[in-house]
Order: C-alpha cells, then sequence, then structure tokens
C-alpha cells in the first residue's frame, strides 16, 4: 500500500501566559492509501491537536514548530506546480527533474509532453513524474514538491483551504455546533457539493464559508437531485423530504449523518474523524461506526480515527497509534496492540475497557502530566498504575514502533518496572458487545 499522509516528527505548541504547551511532541504517524488508522489517548494526549495540525488549522498563539505534514498525491504536487509556476524551477541533475526557483529547464522535460505554457508544463511533469520531482538540497525557500508529495505545513494557506474539504474530510464530535441552525440541511449538503471545499477559515471550519457561498443563491434541480442522492448514500430515510428540513429537525445520529454527507461530497482521499460519535447514544454510536466503515470500502478513503475508545479502534481500525501526553507511544496494527500491547499505558487503556461482569469504565490512575512542566524521563512515569521509580527515566521507545523487541524484554520490563494486577500477558478484556458489529474485522 502507499502511504497517503506521513506525519514525520511532527511538533505542535501553544506559546500561553504560563509558558509554552508541548501539546504534540515529536509525533510520527503514517497512514496508507484505504487504510483506517486510529489515535487513541486520554483527554489532553493531544489527539485533536494532531488532527488540527494535520490540516493547517492552528491558530495563534499555537504553531506548528517543527516537522512535516506530508500528503503523497500527484494531483495535488500537479496543483501546487499550477498554482506557483513563479516559484518553481526546473533543471537536469542525476536525471531527476528538480523544479526550483522559478525557471524551467526546457531541456529537461521529456519530448512526450506537449508544452502550452509554464504553469502547465510543471503540472504535467509534477503529475507525470512526482516520484522523480525533488526539493532543492539549498533550500530556497519555495518548493512545497518534494518526491511525490506536498508538506502541508508549508504551502500557503489557498493551497489548505483547498486540501481541507476537497483531499481531506472532516467530522467532529458534535454534530449541533458544526451544522448552521438557519439553513436547512440540503443546502448546506448541496453547498459543499457545489463548491468541493470547505475548509475557508481557520478554527471555524465550513461553517462560514458554506454561509458564504449560500448568499449567492439556491440550488439547481441537479445539486438537488444530487444532494438527496448523497443523503441517501448516508442513509438518511426520505432524504427528498428531509432535504428540507433544518438541523433542528433532525436527531443527533442524523446530523452527524448530514455532516459525513458533507465531508464526503468531495469525495476526499482522506477522511479525518475526531471523536465523531462521542456525543452519540450507544445504539446510534454502532451506526455511525458502520456507516462510515462501509463508506470506506466503498471509496476507497483513508480514515484517520480518534477515539478515546479501544472498543472503537476495535471495531474500525487497521492499525492504531497510541498517544499519550503529545506523543505517540505505542503504534502497530489493532490485533497486534490488543492482544500484546507493549507499552503500560496501552494495557492500563486496555484494562479500562468496560467489559463483561464491568459496566462501568476503570479510571485510570493519574492524570495526563501537565505539559508544561513534563517529569524528566518518560512521560508516563506519573499516570502509571502501581507505578515504580524506575518507570521514571525509561524513555520506552524502540527505533520503530516503541515495544520492546522481545517477548522476554517485554515480560521483563512489565515485571521489572510496574507491577500490574493481572498478567500483563494474559488474555486482553474484550471490547464491549455493543461496539460489535458485524463488520467487526477482530477475534478477540
Ligand atoms: N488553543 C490552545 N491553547 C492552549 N493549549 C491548548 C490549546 N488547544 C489545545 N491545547 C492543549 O493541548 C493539549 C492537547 O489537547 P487536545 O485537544 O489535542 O487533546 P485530545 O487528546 O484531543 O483530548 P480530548 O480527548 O479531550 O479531545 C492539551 O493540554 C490542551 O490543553
Ligand atoms: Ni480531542
Amino acid at each position: 500500500m502507499t502511504d497517503l499522509l506521513s506525519l514525520s516528527g511532527l511538533k505542535t505548541q501553544f506559546n500561553t501566559d504560563r509558558g509554552v504547551v508541548k501539546a504534540v511532541d515529536g509525533i510520527d504517524l503514517t497512514i496508507r492509501e484505504g487504510e483506517t488508522v486510529g489515535l487513541v489517548g486520554e483527554s489532553g494526549s493531544g489527539k485533536s491537536v494532531t488532527a488540527l495540525s494535520t490540516m493547517g488549522l492552528i491558530d495563534a498563539p499555537g504553531e506548528i514548530a517543527d516537522g512535516q505534514v506530508l500528503f503523497h498525491d500527484a494531483d495535488l504536487v500537479s496543483y501546487v506546480a499550477r498554482k506557483y509556476p513563479d516559484q518553481i524551477v526546473t533543471g537536469r541533475h542525476d536525471g531527476f527533474i528538480y523544479i526550483n526557483d522559478g525557471q524551467i529547464d526546457m531541456s529537461s522535460i521529456p519530448d512526450r509532453i506537449n508544452v502550452p505554457n509554464r504553469a502547465d508544463a510543471l503540472a504535467t511533469l509534477a503529475r507525470e513524474n512526482p516520484k522523480d520531482i525533488v526539493q532543492d538540497p539549498n533550500d530556497t525557500g519555495f518548493l512545497y514538491i518534494d518526491k511525490g508529495y506536498v508538506d502541508l505545513t508549508d504551502v500557503p494557506e489557498p493551497v489548505l483551504r483547498d486540501v481541507r474539504g476537497g483531499d481531506i474530510g472532516m467530522i467532529f464530535q458534535d454534530p449541533m455546533t458544526s451544522l448552521n441552525p438557519a439553513l436547512t440541511v440540503g443546502e448546506q449538503v448541496a453547498e459543499s457539493l457545489e463548491l468541493h471545499r470547505y475548509g475557508g477559515r481557520k478554527k471555524d471550519t465550513w461553517f462560514n464559508a458554506v454561509n458564504e457561498a449560500l448568499s449567492r443563491g439556491g440550488m439547481n434541480e441537479d445539486l438537488r437531485e444530487e444532494t438527496i442522492d448523497l443523503l441517501a448514500e448516508v442513509g438518511i430515510p426520505e432524504p427528498s423530504q428531509r432535504v428540507d428540513e433544518y438541523p433542528h429537525e433532525f436527531s443527533g445520529g442524523m446530523r452527524q449523518r448530514v455532516l459525513i454527507a458533507i465531508a464526503l461530497a468531495c469525495r476526499p482521499k482522506l477522511l479525518i474523524a475526531d471523536e465523531p460519535t462521542t456525543a452519540l447514544d450507544v445504539t446510534i454510536q454502532a451506526q455511525i461506526l458502520d456507516l462510515i466503515t462501509e463508506l470506506q470500502d466503498d471509496l476507497g478513503m483513508s480514515v484517520l480515527f480518534i477515539t478515546h475508545d479501544l472498543g472503537v479502534v476495535a471495531e474500525t481500525c487497521d492499525r492504531v497509534g497510541v498517544m499519550y501526553a503529545g506523543e505517540i507511544v505505542e503504534e502497530g496494527p489493532v490485533e497486534e496492540i490488543f492482544t500484546n500491547p507493549s507499552h503500560p499505558y496501552t494495557y492500563t487503556l486496555l484494562e479500562s475497557i468496560p467489559h463483561e461482569g464491568t459496566d462501568r469504565l476503570t479510571p485510570i490512575e493519574g492524570n495526563v502530566p501537565d505539559l508544561i512542566d513534563m517529569p524528566d524521563g518518560c512521560n508516563f512515569a506519573p499516570g502509571v498504575r502501581g507505578r515504580s521509580p524506575s518507570v521514571r527515566g525509561t524513555t520506552y521507545r524502540s527505533s520503530s514502533t516503541g515495544r520492546p523487541t522481545s517477548t522476554t524484554e517485554r515480560n521483563a520490563y512489565f515485571q521489572n518496572t510496574i507491577s500490574i494486577d493481572t498478567n500483563p500477558m494474559g488474555s486482553v478484556p474484550l471490547p464491549p458487545t455493543k461496539f460489535r458489529t458485524t463488520k467487526s474485522r477482530l477475534s478477540l
């Protein structure tokens, strides 16, 4: 599978009066084409900030302090090349086509490419040879194109705006505040269909963009039909009637379906879902999860699924990253993490899933540490149940996934550093039955 999005060394911080809050502190995460990746972790661990950083929605006093958000997409590469031809030039080196600094070396353009003008030439080159385009080693300041991906932390706001609601769709927790109460559901879906973008403004998502666009006029018949089709696609019954209703006439679950319709209007390559079911009751949660999974299968998109519910992860995700205090402390295939958690925090998270015999969440003792005044060593230290001093100072990470490399090492880790009152290598609690649907990919 090809990578679609890679976060690399991403650091996002908020410069507050109290000090610098390192909300996301150097994370690496890759989402491949068609894959669903879960991001779990307690409240305040940095999940939403990761999502917002990905979409370029971090506002002052926040900033992306370091790292890259690489979106691998030949169309986006060529789009950027077309949009900013004057900031890009080519030359020929080492068999690569270098695009840099404002001029195209025409000799580097293969004969088969017809060149009506520079912008088109660049776009064509970028589309046909995304892997051959490399960033200028002298880093002159422009260049957002590298080996077929675009670093979203570098691109100007207009490009980001097109990416949001174009290549990347998003849905959030609260389906009421994200819809405009003054417009019909159909109008809002129609506008996103028409715009193919809605992420125009920072912070307030597409709300204002939709609003603004709507003031330009009504819906024609074709658009209305398309809107009804889309409402049907996300499972809204009697869509031809409901298209004219207002958000308050919809239930929470139906509103979330509307938001999914809006996010999918542009057929995004990536859907970012930040706790999309948290505000809904349990039966509806399961339906919405099923819907997302079905749509993903149909559309072949990738999904970044943010939740603090490991039951949901078991249902929907191929891989999962576990966040703790701004870091990804563990990452890997869901089955592996569920059956063989290697980071003590993951284990504690798994333990906190309600299962047979428990009807309440087991609270995790300790809080996410104050991200300003981080204790030395392992960030996990203050939250570990039954912690021992030896956890501090342990940076629980190995080369790629943060897991110990052998079972012996892992057992030793658990035995020596923390005392957990059940055998961590033993069976892992089942996700709650209520989250298990027919689509479950896990047999736990
Ligand atoms: N605008 C802001 N100014 C200052 N700090 C912020 C801001 N936004 C987020 N933070 C801090 O960044 C950290 C991570 O927050 P984030 O919202 O990403 O957590 P989360 O994992 O999504 O939690 P939840 O599960 O509650 O949604 C928190 O410590 C939070 O207080
Ligand atoms: Ni959040």
